[in-house]
């Protein structure tokens, strides 16, 4: 995954100055998924050039997927050479949810960090467990915004939300109309 920051950099400035409270940041990031395109792509290097955030993202129980983020590394790094900046870039284990599971040890993760000066993160796509933190520490170390703990911790959770059956619903709701109105926030 690759994204671009757009924003506006006044109001960021006036952000930072007046409040000092990053949270209050909006910013809007363009996403471009391109997991799916062979490493050898033609058009790769032009979704990649230029990137301000770079989300390299593996499966912690598919030693494979690890395995070939050196490329992706490198192919990252290769495609901005030109460029004033080389984007930020984090290192996502997906699928925590199946921790029991995991194949990539967490050290090698670690290492492969450390050496490539990378952020680090782990998430679920599945239960959403961190996928907004991962995104939110991308675009504050583009732009240059620490965050601190309780943000982060903020960011972890996953808000669970029961699943309405629509239909459902509203067989219920001619059969047995409520008394008094009522409101739904979705
Ligand atoms: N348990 C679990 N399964 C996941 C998670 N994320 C993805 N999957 C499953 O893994 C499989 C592959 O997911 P994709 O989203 O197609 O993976 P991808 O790497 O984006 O695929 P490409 O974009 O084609 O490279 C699907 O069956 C997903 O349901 C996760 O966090 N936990």
């Amino acid at each position: 995954m690759v994204f671009s920051a757009v924003l506006n950099s006044t109001e960021i400035i006036c952000n930072r100055v007046f409040t000092g409270i990053e949270g209050n940041l909006n910013v809007t990031l363009q996403v471009w998924d391109i997991g799916g395109q062979t490493i050898g792509g033609k058009m790769l290097d032009k979704y990649i050039y230029g990137a301000q955030g770079v989300l390299l993202v593996y499966d912690i129980t598919n030693s494979q997927s690890f395995e070939n983020l050196e490329d992706w590394l490198n192919m990252v790094r290769k495609a901005n050479e030109e460029s004033d900046t080389q984007p930020a870039i984090s290192l996502i284990g997906n699928k925590i949810d199946l921790e029991h599971m995991r194949t990539v040890k967490m050290e090698k993760h670690q290492r492969f960090c450390q050496e490539n000066g990378l952020i680090s993160q782990f998430v679920s796509a599945k239960t959403g467990d961190s996928v907004f933190l991962c995104f939110q520490r991308l675009a504050a170390e583009v732009l240059g915004i620490k965050l601190n703990k309780a943000e982060m911790e903020q960011s972890q959770h996953v808000v669970k939300a029961d699943i309405v059956n629509y239909s459902q619903e509203c067989v219920a709701r001619a059969v047995n109309p409520p008394r008094s109105s009522m409101c739904v926030i979705q």
